[in-house]
């Protein structure tokens, strides 16, 4: 047999895998974890995620592409709103649904609410409690039988996305069940996010664990020049928006300490990504009611809401 060898390899598979689950229960750090490489931004604040970020891992035959989208939660603001439209939204364009529970939390909360959503959603399921590391063996049996009382789940699995443990199975299980067909991307691609909103989430990553109380939800960063040199270097420019001018001078800080620190942790990370020097520049603007203006939500990648 002349060109059978890689046939008998088996045939590719290939999916989109939604991850639903409430605001601060693992999503981006299991994308993470999945994908191998930083491709979500994770902190401990939640409702970090607002648009959807694709991973994109190779398990065996199989590419499982990762729709990391936003907490739900009961939407207040209109930002909070089209995130929660766009977070069902890849539910229902996905191959298979993903549910995760911190399972510590267990199904306080939205986790409810989202159990109650997810009885609309018709593709197969699959139930995923992480954070084991924090809780006890027969809480997580209780708690998966609940959930499983609510809605039918093909598979439930127990992990820590922060330790690793269980990930694989998940892998595994997701290898063999996406349906059989090309991959969607080539084979070395991670993440369809765009380089430049990528790095702007990584500032505004920095943005979150560097400052405290509301300003970070009232912040958006935009990356608005990148410009790549002739001695192999990119010199980036961002503008971190803010409401209000009190708010400016928190995020530059004393002597503009905050801004340099987030700056250079920031270019530190990028350079390492880009696997090239970068110049980060980055400058704070005041723009009033930038959550009521549609163009921020297009370059965020979600729908105005009405
Ligand atoms: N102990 C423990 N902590 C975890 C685990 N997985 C994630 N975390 C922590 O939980 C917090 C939230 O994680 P994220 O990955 O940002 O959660 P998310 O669901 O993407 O959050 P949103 O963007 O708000 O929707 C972070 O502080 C993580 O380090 C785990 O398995 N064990």
């Amino acid at each position: 047999m002349a060109d059978g060898s890689a046939e008998t390899a088996g045939a590719t598979r290939s999916g989109f895998v939604a991850l639903i689950g409430p605001t601060n229960a693992g999503k981006s750090t299991l994308v993470n974890r999945l994908v191998g490489a930083k491709v979500s931004i994770v902190s401990h604040k939640v409702q970090t995620t607002r648009a959807i970020v694709r991973g994109i891992a190779i398990h065996d035959n199989a590419q499982v592409v990762f729709m990391d989208t936003p907490g739900i939660f009961k939407p207040r603001r209109r930002l909070d709103r089209a995130m929660v439209t766009s977070a069902w939204g890849g539910a229902k364009d996905a191959d298979l649904i993903m549910l995760l529970i911190d399972s510590e939390r267990g199904l306080r909360g939205d986790a409810e609410a989202i159990l109650e959503g997810l009885k609309e959603v018709h593709q197969p399921k699959i139930l995923v409690l992480n954070k084991i590391d924090r809780v006890k063996r027969e809480d997580l049996l209780a708690l998966a039988a609940a959930a499983n009382e609510k809605v039918t789940f093909t598979q439930t699995f127990m992990i820590s996305a922060e330790n690793g443990s269980g990930c694989e199975d998940v892998m595994d299980y997701l290898a063999k069940t996406l349906p059989e067909g090309p991959w969607y991307y080539p084979e070395d691609q991670i993440s369809d996010l765009p380089m430049r909103q990528l790095a702007a989430e990584i500032t505004r990553e920095k943005l979150f664990l560097r400052l405290h109380q509301e300003l970070p939800y009232s912040s958006h960063v935009e990356t608005e020049k990148w410009e790549e040199r002739k001695d192999g270097s990119v010199r980036i420019e961002q503008v971190i928006y803010v409401e209000r001018d009190s708010q400016k001078k928190i995020a530059l800080g004393k002597g503009g300490e905050t801004i340099k620190a987030i700056s250079s942790a920031s270019r530190r990370e990028l350079s390492e990504i880009l696997e090239q020097p970068v110049h980060l520049f980055l400058f704070v603007k005041v723009r009033e009611n930038w959550g009521d203006d549609p163009e921020r939500f297009r370059e965020m990648g979600l729908d105005f809401p009405k």
